[in-house]
């Protein structure tokens, strides 16, 4: 077992329970079936974040078998939850918070609007105010990319980096989210999913009506800075 600071140590243990608990968020909110689906954590103050392991229910994640991994996405070794894999995207969460270290958290979902837009390789249209406040304008459509090396993570990153949008919708497979915390990731793949489907119905209803690029910047500047409590964090 790695010996690592108090001030590290508490924030693992904290990244630890928050990541475990914020799980069961996918599964409340329907956006996973069966074992799909992750999320990870940033270890504040660390080169380090924390990740489910690959393919173990949701009712048995727990703070003490997620995995900590470095941010070339080795799982630690004597560390809780080492023995068993991560998860099977653990290179993509890992390519992200090396390339974009403003970022917090990550998640991965197979939510079924979004991936419906994945399969068409369509952006989400910014037609609804809701999606303008969240994403401050479309959902972008990220690459084809396989499992199993950097394709993915990268494909998050060229197409998120510089992007309003913390939601993109990965060609053929689904929905990545990122956010300044594994909390905040895990609001927009909520937020993501209930655009995808509010646009989706509306698309087979009839045409869209896109909102003025003025209005969207006016409503996400007031979402982001003056929706909530003044307390709230903020991006
Ligand atoms: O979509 C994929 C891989 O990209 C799924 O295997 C993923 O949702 C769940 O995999 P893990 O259980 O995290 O290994």
């Amino acid at each position: 077992m790695p010996d690592f600071p108090p001030r590290i140590s508490d924030a693992i243990a904290e990244t630890r329970a928050e990541v475990a608990r914020l799980h069961a968020e996918l599964v409340r909110y329907n956006l996973v079936v069966w074992t799909g689906g992750n999320v990870s954590g940033r270890v504040p103050g660390a080169d380090l974040f924390v990740i489910k392991p690959s393919g173990v229910s949701y009712d048995d994640l727990s703070p003490s078998n997620m995995i900590l991994c470095d941010l070339d996405g080795a799982a630690i070794p004597g560390t809780p939850g080492s023995e068993r894999s991560p998860s099977s995207d653990t290179a993509a969460h890992a390519y992200v918070y090396r390339n974009m270290p403003e970022v917090g958290g990550v998640v991965h979902t197979h939510s079924t609007y979004g991936v419906a837009w994945a399969a068409r390789g369509e952006e989400i249209p910014c037609v609804i105010t809701a999606m303008a406040d969240e994403f401050g304008g479309p959902i972008p459509v990220g690459p084809f990319a396989i499992i199993g090396d950097d394709s993915i993570g990268r494909g998050i990153v060229e197409t998120l980096r510089g992007h309003r949008s913390r939601g993109v919708i990965m060609q053929n497979h689904g929905p990545f989210t990122i956010g300044t915390n594994a909390k905040d990731a895990v609001k927009a793949a909520v937020m993501l999913e209930d655009v995808a489907r509010t646009v989706h119905i509306a698309r087979e209803a009839g045409p869209l009506i896109p909102i003025p690029q003025d209005k969207i910047d006016a409503l996400y500047n007031r979402y982001q800075n003056l929706y909530g409590q003044s307390t709230d964090d903020r991006r």
